[in-house]
């Protein structure tokens, strides 16, 4: 009762009003959190969120706090408050000690890895290509005598970009790919005595074990100690083990590290970018080198796989989009792959590209969710009071999350097309420029970042699908389905990316 008339003489000291409260629900309060995982767990998170607040509260209210059990949560998904937390007063919030637990032992800081992606050689367009060439095979296996001429079956294309995601970081962050497109491609490690080859081929598999781990830890914030907490070590044990052993490799071999792989074309260069490779120019600290490694391995798989995945979910159901996007790239560059582009090039180039990434982005975000917690009392600048234009008082300790899908689906913030997907809204008015109403990547001091990485990826495996399939069909039953978010920290489509894709060098009179 003290620490309730402190908050309340502080904020009146302060100029604050209290933000509208969300009626609670269920036993002890505890409705919403189980409503919440109801929704994730039936692929409707980020919409349930939009939906409470429309219904509970008015689709003009944009700040409220709920009460959970022995604790209050503020959701805010009005872009002056998300831009406080994030930016203009972040020094005041942080993730939560939660979140941290939550990843621990699977992720660390970022202090080491920061420079590196600043630097333009994260884009190795020669590594993108040869993974481009496994997909484009692994989609031709879709291809059999039954189909119709240059036609696939139907097939779900969004797995193939899991491949090829975790096939690109793990050849990105330690030189040496997993192949999980095709394993015959990958080659044999080299012995290192006294440590055993890691488990290449299931790291995919432990990876998304944690990532499933992680998940449910956070859902449950401070409750989450009532999960047991074997199995998610034991996904953690085999993954730090994976990284452990290229990090051995690493130290003993030096400047040599990449030479066992020797007889694959362009992997073996000396002179190419390997992550590991460059950050134990700067430390030989094997445990830094492993969180810092894995920090970018989890962070850079699984969001990029998705993102693609939903660009061709859209594309599918979109063909006024697919065929105008084609026309561009065959405009631009023909037949051949592209070259000695970044992002700021392929922005120019292909704007409409660029525009149909960012629509992607916000009709189908890949991370819809972010939090932070107050380190100390502070103000959100808006959204207190009747007329909800007050400040609020926030005590140290409040959990806050920040619905970007919700801020991204606001119609008096996108206009009354808010939920149709409508590229060309990006190039109107001499182009859309992001705020903090559009957060695909997070803002602030904590922003992704891969952005850049993971635009150029998504860029260059869309044009080289374009420059190689002339059409492609929504082979999903039945067509027109609600769109699925199944979130396991990223967010993917809940019924794969079922397509049939038809080769652009086949006979274009074939149905
Ligand atoms: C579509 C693709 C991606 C999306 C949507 C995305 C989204 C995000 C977001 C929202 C954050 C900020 C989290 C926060 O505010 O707490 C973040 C952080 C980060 N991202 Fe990305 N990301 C993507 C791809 C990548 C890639 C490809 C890499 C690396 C190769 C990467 C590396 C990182 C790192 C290192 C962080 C910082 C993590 C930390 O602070 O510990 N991301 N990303």
């Amino acid at each position: 009762r003290n620490e309730r008339r402190r908050i309340e003489r502080e904020a009146i000291r302060r100029g604050c009003s209290p933000p509208p409260v969300m009626p609670r629900k269920g036993f002890m309060g505890f409705g919403w959190l189980a409503e919440g995982l109801r929704a994730t767990k039936t692929d409707r998170g980020p919409q349930h969120v939009i939906e409470s607040i429309d219904q509970e509260m008015g689709k003009d209210v944009h700040t409220v706090l709920v009460g959970i059990f022995d604790y209050d949560l503020i959701v805010s998904r009005d872009p002056a408050n998300v831009q406080a937390v994030l930016a203009t007063e972040a020094h005041d919030w942080d993730i939560s000690e939660h979140r941290a637990a939550s990843w621990e032992p699977l992720k660390h800081s970022r202090s080491l890895i920061r420079p590196q992606f600043s630097m333009q050689q994260i884009n190795d367009l020669d590594l993108l290509e040869r993974h481009v060439q496994q997909l484009i095979a692994a989609i031709s296996r879709h291809r059999d005598g039954g189909c119709a001429q240059g036609w696939t079956r139907k097939f779900d294309l969004q797995p193939l970009f899991y491949n090829l995601a975790l096939d690109v970081v793990t050849e990105m962050v330690y030189g040496y790919s997993v192949h999980s497109q095709n394993p015959a491609e990958r080659v044999e490690l080299p012995e290192l005595p006294g440590h055993e080859p890691s488990d290449r081929a299931n790291i995919g598999k432990h990876m998304d074990a944690g990532k499933f781990w992680v998940e449910t830890r956070g859902a449950l914030w401070k409750y989450r100690w009532l999960l047991p907490s074997w199995p998610f070590s034991k996904h953690c044990a085999a993954v730090h083990k994976y990284a452990e052993w290229f990090v051995q490799l690493r130290l003993r071999r030096g400047d040599d590290y990449l030479d066992g792989l020797q007889h694959q074309q362009g992997a073996a260069n000396k002179d190419r970018y390997v992550l590991l490779h460059e950050l134990a120019k700067m430390t030989q600290d094997p445990v830094e080198l492993r969180s810092q490694t894995l920090n970018v391995l989890i962070a850079g798989r699984d969001t990029t796989a998705a993102l693609l995945g939903w660009a061709f979910y859209l594309l599918a159901r979109h063909p006024r989009v697919w065929n105008k996007l084609r026309r561009d790239v065959l405009e631009k560059f023909g037949h051949n792959p592209p070259r000695g582009f970044g992002t700021k090039e392929f922005r120019v180039l292909l704007p409409y590209l660029h525009a149909v990434i960012n629509e992607t982005l916000r009709v189908a975000p890949v991370v819809p969710l972010n939090e932070r917690v107050a380190l100390r009392d502070t103000i959100l600048p808006r959204g207190g009071g009747p007329n909800r234009d007050r400040p609020i008082f926030v005590p140290k300790g409040t959990q806050i999350l920040i619905p970007t899908y919700a801020m991204a689906q606001r119609p008096d913030l996108w206009g009354p097309d808010y939920d149709q997907f409508r590229p060309e809204r990006w190039l109107e008015d001499g182009g859309r420029r992001f705020g903090f109403e559009f957060l695909p990547f997070g803002g602030g001091v904590r922003q992704c970042l891969g952005q850049q990485f993971a635009r150029i990826k998504a860029a260059y495996v869309t044009v080289r699908l374009l420059q190689r399939y002339d059409r492609i069909e929504n082979a999903e039953t039945p067509p027109d389905g609600p769109m699925r978010f199944h979130h396991t920290i990223e967010n993917r489509s809940g019924s794969g990316v079922q397509v049939r894709l038809h080769e652009a060098d086949a006979d274009p009179s074939a149905p």
